[in-house]
């Protein structure tokens, strides 16, 4: 018999498609030495008592508590890093404004290594602690502070996809505040990419560089069309932001007399591993383009509803094959609770119904879908199922209304949805390993 890293025995809920998340009762999850999911046994199969004893002897067995649940762990798809320090601040302002008046003077600030190191360390443990096993960050221009975070996320077990942010743009982007050319964007990514792959080399961590123009606006023609080759050169995935707000679909127009869209894929940036954050200005034809070229979306539902200009459409995304998954983009987002989102995704997608879009409305397994297997299809990680071949992410999640409300699983799920705090996620794995633990080392063992 194989002998397992961990063992956990309790209920659990994981997407069956877009439209339905699946409740399974009493199971022993068992989690292979690589942290992948190697089995999940009924309580009816033959081997359960038997699995179950070896785990115990062996000290390997977590019994999730009655009243909590095993649930996937998330997939933010957009967070801006540097931007942590300013959650929750600086929202009076439309996106271009806010970026030079409050937002490249932060992330500037990134030179210091020592207040990266400060801030990456807060901002890690309190995506762990909000059930975000996999994140996909900007970081900042400065390699050396991105290298700070990549190093902060294999200490504390993020799965972590990070990009250095290339911006040369004199036109859009401030003095102090630049990559000093093309030729300077592109050697540090290139750089950032190298010295990311010998860090996941020594330390084994889950660590992917991300090709990252900060979005059209910021970026000349020379660092766009290299950024794309770059991408291709080593096949890496691309983030950036497109059709975000008014303001920047129109860039692309009056600039290339292309849709941002359009001008991403003419770079080469547009690919099966992009994901491009907030869409909400996409257009039928762009999310056919979407399509084609199978790149995702990253829906921020909080950040839209400041810079978005409107609700993106994420039903017609996703009936045209559209990839989608959710992302906190902290700091246009103020929370870096995928929860948070989850439920802004769902309020958002009723107003936007009630304003005229038919069928745009979002239920709870849809939001869920996006937060799980979503995020995992847009980064192509298998994760965000739990299911014998994904990989060991989970958040053990406690139902606070349990005694006093239904105990019909489908209603569990919507509680769950709708009242997940921080508090109530009690202990967060990632590939099998535990990286947040608000319950005592023992306790529920
Ligand atoms: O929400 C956003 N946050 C940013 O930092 C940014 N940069 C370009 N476009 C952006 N949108």
């Amino acid at each position: 018999m194989i002998t397992y890293q961990l063992v956990i025995e309790g209920s659990y809920f994981s997407s069956a498609n877009f439209d339905k998340a699946d409740f399974t009762p009493e199971s022993l999850i068992c989690v292979d030495q690589s942290g992948i999911i190697d089995r999940v046994i009924s309580v009816t199969d033959n081997d359960y008592q038997t699995v179950k004893q070896v785990a115990i002897d062996n000290n390997v067995l977590k019994q999730v508590p009655t009243g909590s649940y095993l649930l996937p762990g998330f997939t933010d798809l957009h967070i801006h890093a540097p931007q942590w320090p300013q959650a929750g601040l600086a929202l009076d302002k439309p996106l271009n404004e806010w970026l030079n008046t409050y937002t490249f003077p932060l992330e500037a600030k990134f030179k210091d290594l020592d207040y990266a190191k400060k801030v990456y360390q807060s901002l890690i443990q309190e995506l762990l602690a909000n059930g975000t096993t996999t994140g996909l960050f900007f970081g900042s221009v400065d390699t050396n502070a991105n290298l700070v975070l990549a190093q902060i996320c294999a200490d504390l077990g993020q799965r972590a996809f990070i990009g250095k942010v290339a911006m040369d743009n004199p036109e859009q982007t401030p003095d102090y505040y630049r990559d000093e050319s093309a030729a300077m964007a592109l050697s540090e990514t290139e750089t950032f990419i190298q010295k990311l792959a010998e860090m996941k080399q020594a330390t084994g961590a889950d660590l992917t560089a991300v090709i990252t123009p900060r979005f059209v606006p910021s970026c000349t023609d020379e660092t766009l069309q290299g950024l794309g080759d770059l991408a291709k050169k080593y096949d890496l995935p691309i983030q950036s932001h497109c059709s975000e707000s008014i303001w920047e679909d129109q860039y692309a127009i009056d600039r290339f007399n292309l849709r941002d869209a359009e001008v991403l894929n003419k770079f080469g940036l547009l690919t099966d591993k992009a994901v491009m954050a907030h869409g909400t200005q996409l257009s039928d034809d762009d999310l056919a383009l979407f399509e084609q070229q199978q790149a995702a979306i990253a829906h921020c539902p909080i950040s839209n509803a400041y810079f978005g200009n409107s609700v993106m459409r994420v039903q017609a995304a996703h009936n045209k094959n559209v990839k989608v998954g959710l992302g906190t983009d902290i700091s246009g987002g103020f929370s870096p609770s995928i929860y948070r989102n989850m439920q802004q995704a769902i309020m958002s997608s009723q107003m936007l119904q009630d304003s005229g879009t038919p069928a745009a409305r979002l239920s709870a397994s849809n939001a869920f879908y996006l937060a799980t297997i979503g995020g995992a299809k847009a980064l192509h990680i298998n994760s965000g199922q739990i299911k014998a071949g994904f990989k060991a992410d989970f958040q053990i999640v406690q139902d606070q209304y349990f005694e006093l409300s239904s105990d019909k699983s489908s209603e569990i799920f919507e509680r769950l949805v709708y009242h997940t705090n921080k508090e109530n996620i009690k202990q967060v794995y990632v590939a099998g390993k535990l990286v947040h633990n608000n319950q005592g080392e023992n306790n529920g063992k």
